[in-house]
């Protein structure tokens, strides 16, 4: 195999490879440009204009989505996989993939579309390097699809194991196309998010014009214990996808899909902050109506008024400032385009 398909190996190790470029048998080019990222261009006469960003490891202990990058580029460079779109592979947070944590400082994934400007910091420079990597990625030419997948695990368990987070920005509509080609690849849920966020997939949707998406998918695992984490359909989704295998039916169905959006973001102001809610409450948990969710500095109380409402993502132990939960409510799709 191309020694940079161990672009896994290479960035785990902290080590630069001597040769940048290397070219498989079938002409498909890999070149490594920076700590855990590496472009993947096809042959011309193959290339299908697709351009697909794959992220991983912007939360340093989310190893599953890590391996499977890892696999999906080691069959790229044994000339097992065929690449006719131009693909970018990124691993966040080398440093915090090294150490088993989520962040060394900050949380990477709230430092993009300029926060890190504000900031300063290992992730700070990192968050400010990604996004050149995807700027420069995605380019400015026109005519060709953008698409990016920032794959993640959560914390916790979850009542729906796998789901996206699919980024709003003004003017735009969510694409029915997209959602479909996510339930194909085994997302059982999407939530649509209706404001401007600090994600790294906010940041490429929002300021770099791609289809973007957060995947999680299934609980945060070490390294060799992602057996419980199922990811065959999106695998094979993303094998059709690289090799232009796609079968893109005619009207997309959403069938089984479960849609949501944001009702409520808690955010947490001060050390006071405490959330209402067991340990080991999984993700979709609902919450009835009345339910005193969390209370904070002067008074402040959340409670749930929203019928249907669920949690996900409850973390009293984030930075002041930062979101400590999401209130999410079902959604009928009638926005989507
Ligand atoms: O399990 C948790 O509490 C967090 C899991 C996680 O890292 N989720 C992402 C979601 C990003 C988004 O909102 O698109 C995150 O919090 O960064
Ligand atoms: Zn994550």
């Amino acid at each position: 195999m191309l020694a940079l398909g161990k672009l896994l190996e290479l960035t785990l190790a902290g080590h630069e490879p001597s040769a940048k470029i290397q070219l498989t048998p079938d002409g498909t080019r890999l070149r490594w440009l920076d700590e855990g990222a590496l472009e993947v261009t096809p042959p011309a006469a193959r290339d299908n204009g697709l351009d697909l960003l794959l992220s991983a490891g912007v939360h340093g202990n989310e190893t599953a989505p890590i391996e499977l990058l890892d696999r999906l580029l080691r069959g790229i460079a044994r000339n097992e996989l065929h690449p006719a779109a131009r693909i970018l592979f990124l691993f966040g947070n080398p440093e915090a993939m090294r150490r088993g944590e989520r962040y060394i400082e900050q949380d990477l994934n709230r430092l993009f579309s300029g926060r890190h400007e504000q900031s300063s910091g290992f992730e700070a420079i990192r968050a400010c390097d990604l996004e050149h990597l995807a700027a420069t990625f995605f380019g400015k030419q026109t005519g060709r699809t953008r698409l990016h997948y920032d794959l993640h695990t959560a914390i916790r368990g979850s009542k729906v194991e796998q789901f996206a987070l699919y980024p709003w920005q003004e003017g735009r509509a969510h694409s029915r196309r997209e959602l479909e080609r996510l339930r194909a690849a085994g997302i059982e849920a999407v939530l649509l998010q209706n404001k401007s966020s600090i994600t790294f997939s906010a940041y490429t949707y929002a300021q770099l014009g791609a289809e973007a998406f957060t995947l999680e998918l299934g609980k945060a695992r070490a390294f060799g214990q992602n057996e419980l984490v199922n990811l065959d359909l999106l695998e094979n989704a993303l094998h059709a996808l690289i090799e232009g295998r796609e079968v893109i039916s005619g009207e997309p169905t959403l069938d089984g899909l479960q849609l949501f959006s944001v009702s409520r973001e808690v955010i947490k102001h001060s050390d006071s902050f405490q959330l209402h809610l067991p340990e080991d409450i999984e993700n979709f948990t609902e919450l009835e109506p009345g339910y005193l969710l969390a209370e904070d500095i002067a008074d402040s109380r959340w409670i749930v008024e929203e019928k249907g409402a669920r949690i996900i993502f409850p973390n009293p132990k984030v930075k002041n400032g930062l979101r400590a939960a999401i209130l999410i409510v079902p959604d009928d799709g009638a926005g989507l385009l």
